[in-house]
């Protein structure tokens, strides 16, 4: 191993006490604390893992969170009206609907009832269309945590060469979209892509996103690049990234190992993205550059 392993697990606990710091001036401002609902339908183990966690570092930060356990068996309407109940809650800042959700609701439509003002997770399609086009917005939290410890690892990003491998929504779609506005010159690859090797030798930045365990491999790596590792597989040993660290780790010059590296970043955006929220809401001033 010859890369710098770069720890998301420290700077996200960093993000989180800039975070708390700014909640008393808004508690003043405001007579009340940030809030984030979030909603979580059915019993999927890992997705109530991560729901305890959000709550937990959410009320660290001072902030309020109301959580709603939706039975598995929640119709459509239902989850609906309280998208809709929390639209209208002046308490509730942010609005998070756990992903994924069971296969009977319909999520694009979930996701276009939030409110795009409290949409903390980005998905609506009216924050994808801010980010396209460069109006404020809110970002997705996994690939605007990536983009946090680049610019803290690299600085300045213009005209480095960025390949972006996974096209989702959540987080292909928005890195490339974010490393496009910061001058990088982006390729955004996938499980489909023809000789991805190709594409990864002269990339300065990776960023590895198609949901595949040890899909992109240190031997096509440019010596020195900057590797962000954004998967989360559950195999039998364990948790494993869609890098493979070990080969990789000898070719990069810094990399995000998993866990530790952009997972607690998510959460930690999260909780920015709701105080962002929080101020606009509410017209509290927000220096949002220096958190
Ligand atoms: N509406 C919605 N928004 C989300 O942001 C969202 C979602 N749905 N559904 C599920 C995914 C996944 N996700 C993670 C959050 C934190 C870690 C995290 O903290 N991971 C730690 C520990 C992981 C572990 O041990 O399980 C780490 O990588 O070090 C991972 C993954 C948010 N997601
Ligand atoms: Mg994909």
């Amino acid at each position: 191993m010859s890369a710098a392993s770069i720890d998301g697990k420290a700077f996200a606990a960093g993000l989180r006490a800039r975070i708390a710091e700014r909640v008393p001036t808004f508690r003043k401002a405001t007579g009340r604390a940030p809030g984030l609902a979030v909603v979580l339908v059915g019993e999927d183990p890992a997705s109530a893992v991560y729901v305890r966690s959000k709550g937990k570092q959410t009320r660290e930060a001072g902030m309020e969170s109301f959580e709603h356990k939706l039975p598995a068996d929640t119709d459509q309407a239902t989850l609906l009206s309280l998208v809709e109940q929390l639209n209208m809650d002046p308490a509730v800042d942010g609005i998070l609907v756990q992903l994924p959700l069971p296969a009977h609701i319909d999520a694009d439509e979930v996701l276009l009832r939030i409110d795009p003002d409290k949409d903390v997770d980005g998905f609506h399609p009216v924050n994808a269309g801010r980010l396209a086009t460069g109006l404020p917005g809110f970002v997705p939290c996994t690939p605007l945590g990536c983009l946090m410890l680049l610019e803290d690892r690299l600085g300045d990003l213009s005209g480095l060469d960025a390949v972006v491998v996974g096209r989702s929504n959540i987080v292909g779609k928005p890195m490339a979209a974010l490393l496009t506005a910061k001058s990088c010159t982006v390729t955004v690859a996938h499980s489909r892509t023809h000789n991805l090797p190709h594409y990864l030798r002269h990339a300065d930045i990776v960023v590895a996103a198609v949901g595949r365990p040890h899909f992109v491999k240190g031997e096509w790596l440019k010596p020195g690049a900057t590797v962000i590792d954004v998967g989360i597989n559950r195999t039998e040993n364990g948790l494993t990234g869609d890098v493979d660290f070990d080969s990789a780790a000898s070719v990069a010059g810094a990399i995000t190992p998993v866990p530790g590296g952009v997972g607690p970043m998510t959460i930690a955006v999260l909780l920015r993205n709701t105080l962002v929220a929080a101020h606009r809401r509410e017209g509290v001033a927000l220096e949002e550059g220096d958190i």
